[in-house]
């Protein structure tokens, strides 16, 4: 079996089932109907869904870092919004275009193990690979895994974890490759322009200078993580060009390749 890729897809990519637009995931999804005989595991975010159901239900959402802030009570709205509506909607997706997909959250086959985390945000996961059998399995059986961001504690509690570490905690799982694909073409500068290569210095200058913001924090961070972790760099990119995943995934110059340390 070649290596298997980890794609992981957030912002309006998902918002836009609500509005009964599918337009960009099912560009997305044909590309990866496509990939013949490459094992693929679709990790997502939906954070611009949750937001949307947390305010019609009355809450008001703080986010820290790039993190959104969980209160225990959010958590039932949260975990049905991604593991629920989002996830289900893609695997549907998936499935409309003949594609064998099957839906998951962190904790299906004890993939992956939760911790709280200890930035005092509340019901917020920091993940840990675990056991990588149950996407061994559908892999070789030729399934496309598709995994939403909420796992559990030991406690059996339900955790809300930011998809971007939750991809790289399945892509360190499966030793995959990884692709971060986001609503913009990369990382932007100072002065506004993509950049072709980030590391974690220039990365930490960015941040602490408030250039890198927002969710772009935790998704930097996180790709960070996983390039030291697996000792190469990760791309990140935009789901708007899907037919650069193919060049991507042959080490295309695509995005922002962020640089593991020493690099
Ligand atoms: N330096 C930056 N470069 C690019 N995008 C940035 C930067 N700083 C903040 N952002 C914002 O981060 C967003 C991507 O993060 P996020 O919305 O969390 O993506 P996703 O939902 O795909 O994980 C971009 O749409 C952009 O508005
Ligand atoms: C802890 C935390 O921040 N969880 C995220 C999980 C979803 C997510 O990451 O969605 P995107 O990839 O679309 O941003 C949230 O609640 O928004």
């Amino acid at each position: 079996m070649k290596k298997p890729v980890v794609i992981k897809i957030g912002g309006a990519i998902l918002d836009g089932y609500n509005q009964g637009n599918t337009s960009a995931l099912t560009a997305l999804l044909k590309v990866i109907a496509s990939l013949k005989e490459q094992p693929v595991v679709i990790v997502h975010g939906g954070g611009c869904v949750v937001d949307e159901m947390l305010a019609q239900a009355g809450f008001v959402t703080e986010k820290k870092h790039g993190l959104r802030v969980t209160p225990k009570a959010q958590m039932p709205i949260i975990s049905g919004a991604l593991a629920g509506s989002v996830n289900k909607a893609i695997v549907a997706s998936a499935a409309s275009l003949k594609l064998p997909a099957v839906g998951l959250s962190l904790t299906d086959g004890q993939m992956v193990q939760c911790q709280l985390s200890p930035l005092g945000l509340g019901q917020v996961g920091v993940p840990k690979p675990f056991s990588s059998a149950l996407l061994d399995t559908l892999l070789k059986a030729s399934f496309l895994p598709i995994v939403s961001s909420i796992g559990a504690l030991e406690n059996g509690e339900l955790v809300n974890v930011n998809a971007d570490d939750a991809a790289v905690a399945i892509c360190q799982l499966l030793n995959a490759e990884l692709l971060l694909l986001t609503d913009v073409n990369g990382v932007k500068g100072a002065t506004g322009e993509y950049l072709s290569s980030l590391n974690g210095e220039q990365a930490e200058a960015l941040i602490n200078s408030g250039v890198i913001a927002g969710g772009m924090t935790a998704k930097v961070n996180a790709a960070l993580q996983a390039a030291n972790k697996l000792r190469r760099s990760i791309a990140v990119a935009s789901w708007q060009s899907p037919e650069q995943i193919v060049d991507l995934l042959n080490g295309a110059s695509i995005g922002t390749r962020i640089q593991p340390s020493g690099c």
